[in-house]
């Protein structure tokens, strides 16, 4: 089984992703590293150097055409099912799961860490929320495809593992 992770930046993806892909003994992906392997520099630098549409493109080609093995866990990035028919293509080639949360969760979450993330390195508490809140009403419409949504506060890997295999 391929089990594509989505949600917004901070949803715990990453985090989740990792010690789920343990727990079932699968291989784990995360595509955003998997991007800064390919073009060798951070996502930071790369949208610094290149753009974001660039970014996106490069994205879409790293989700798509990646060697994936048959049992694997993917971290995919925080935008990536909302560009061109990423989503389609994710529920296509595996099973995904929506990581839901609200915006200031997501904002408190992601106070330390945010200078690794282009989108929202210069803003503060408040302005990460409001950011967020009008990002996730565009977002959703994609990430509500999802064969499956998890709340993500308090998610544990044994959690988002039981609710995995009960819902397949
Ligand atoms: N289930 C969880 N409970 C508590 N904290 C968490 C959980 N998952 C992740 N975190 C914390 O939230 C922050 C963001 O997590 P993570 O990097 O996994 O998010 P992500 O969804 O991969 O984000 P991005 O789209 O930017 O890659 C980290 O500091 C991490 O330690
Ligand atoms: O939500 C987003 O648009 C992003 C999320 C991260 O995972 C990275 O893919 C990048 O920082 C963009
Ligand atoms: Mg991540």
């Amino acid at each position: 089984m391929k089990i594509f992770l989505i949600g917004f930046m901070g949803c715990g993806k990453s985090t989740l992703g990792r010690k789920l892909a343990t727990k079932l003994g699968y291989d784990f992906i995360d595509l955003d590293h998997q991007i800064e392997k390919l073009v060798g520099m951070s996502i930071g630098a790369y949208f610094a150097a290149n753009g974001e549409a660039a970014f996106r493109e490069f994205e879409r080609k790293t989700l798509q055409e990646f060697n994936y093995p048959s049992n694997c866990v993917v971290a995919t990035g925080g935008g990536a099912p909302c560009y061109f028919d990423n989503m389609a293509w994710i529920n296509k080639n595996g099973t995904s799961v929506y990581i839901e949360m609200s915006a200031a969760a997501l904002a408190r979450r992601l106070e330390s860490g945010k200078e690794k993330r282009p989108l929202l390195k210069d803003m503060d508490q408040e302005e990460m929320t409001s950011f967020i809140e009008k990002k996730l009403e565009e977002r959703n419409p994609f990430y509500l495809q999802a064969g499956l949504k998890v709340n993500g506060i308090s998610l544990t890997p044994d959690d988002l593992r039981a609710l995995i295999l009960a819902a397949v």
